[in-house]
């Protein structure tokens, strides 16, 4: 498990492009039968993927965790961003097809993740966050969240976001989660964009072209920078930091937050003649 340290806003300016990368996109979260996992000190989320390609592969208790096992003192959501699989917690099997959420309450002890098809792996993309107490670990397949459309096929935002995780669907005690898919001719996510020092985020773009790429905008709204992210590709967003991108191609992405509250609305939009 790698872990990633916090940065101030006032330490970008000295970065490096290679900086930059290395402090807040994750290049290879996805590695063929395992489970690759990176703690990050934003609100000690830890972000892994796990790829069953030739046989089912378990979550390890990694020991940076100091836990008997991973779900101890956590709670998890997971989308699978890959082929059709399954995912068993404590003997109870669930199926997730491609996009689909599964939370995983605090507690949980023995997590494996199996692949349908070995020739068409399922990549299953876990966000947790630690857990105060133990909400039901529970299956929503893709499409059935709360359904939000947002922007316009003019300023080519056009987006449908499904929210999974949250206040008024799959509770948790932090996490927020869910998957916005950009409607094809449309590349901008999250423009306007906005803050919410409140909550980190992070956000897995999938479904993009091998060949293509998301330009991710991140940084004080005053001082921003940008991120080449390619498929299957994380960017890590502090809380003072705004996250929003444009793809070379249509693509979706999973949005995951936690922090101080599980209020989606609660942002600090930023103009866009604000940015600089
Ligand atoms: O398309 C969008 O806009 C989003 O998906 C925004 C994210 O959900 C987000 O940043 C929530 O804070
Ligand atoms: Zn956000």
């Amino acid at each position: 498990m790698d872990v990633l340290h916090s940065t101030s806003p006032d330490q970008i300016p000295s970065l490096t492009a290679t900086d930059l990368r290395s402090r807040f996109l994750i290049e290879d979260l996805f590695l063929q039968d395992q489970v690759r996992a990176v703690y990050s000190h934003q609100d000690r989320v830890v972000l892994a993927g796990a790829v069953p390609a030739s046989g089912p592969v378990t979550l390890p208790t990694f020991p940076e965790l100091r836990a008997e096992h991973f779900f101890e003192r956590r709670e998890g959501g997971i989308i699978n961003v890959g082929g059709v699989g399954t995912v068993t917690v404590d003997g109870e099997t669930y199926a997730l097809k491609h996009a689909s959420c599964l939370y995983i309450g605090r507690g949980a002890r023995d997590v494996t993740f199996a692949s349908d098809d070995d020739g068409e792996p399922a990549r299953f993309y876990l966000f947790s966050a630690p857990a105060h107490t133990t909400y039901p670990t529970t299956l929503v397949e893709a499409g059935n969240g709360t359904v939000r459309e947002l922007g316009d096929q003019a300023t080519s935002n056009r987006r449908t976001l499904n929210q999974y995780i949250h206040e008024n669907g799959v509770r948790s005690c932090q996490i927020v989660m869910g998957v916005t898919t950009l409607h094809p001719g449309s590349m901008w996510n999250t423009m306007p964009a906005h803050t919410h020092d409140r909550r980190m985020e992070a956000y897995l773009y999938f479904d993009l072209p091998e060949d293509a790429r998301v330009v991710h905008l991140m940084g004080e709204p005053k001082e921003t920078r940008h991120l080449l992210a390619a498929n299957q590709q994380a960017v890590i967003s502090p809380s003072w930091s705004i996250h929003s991108g444009v793809g070379t191609a249509s693509y979706s992405f999973v949005w995951a937050m936690a922090g101080e509250n599980q209020s989606f609305d609660d942002m600090d939009a930023v103009a866009i003649t604000e940015l600089l």
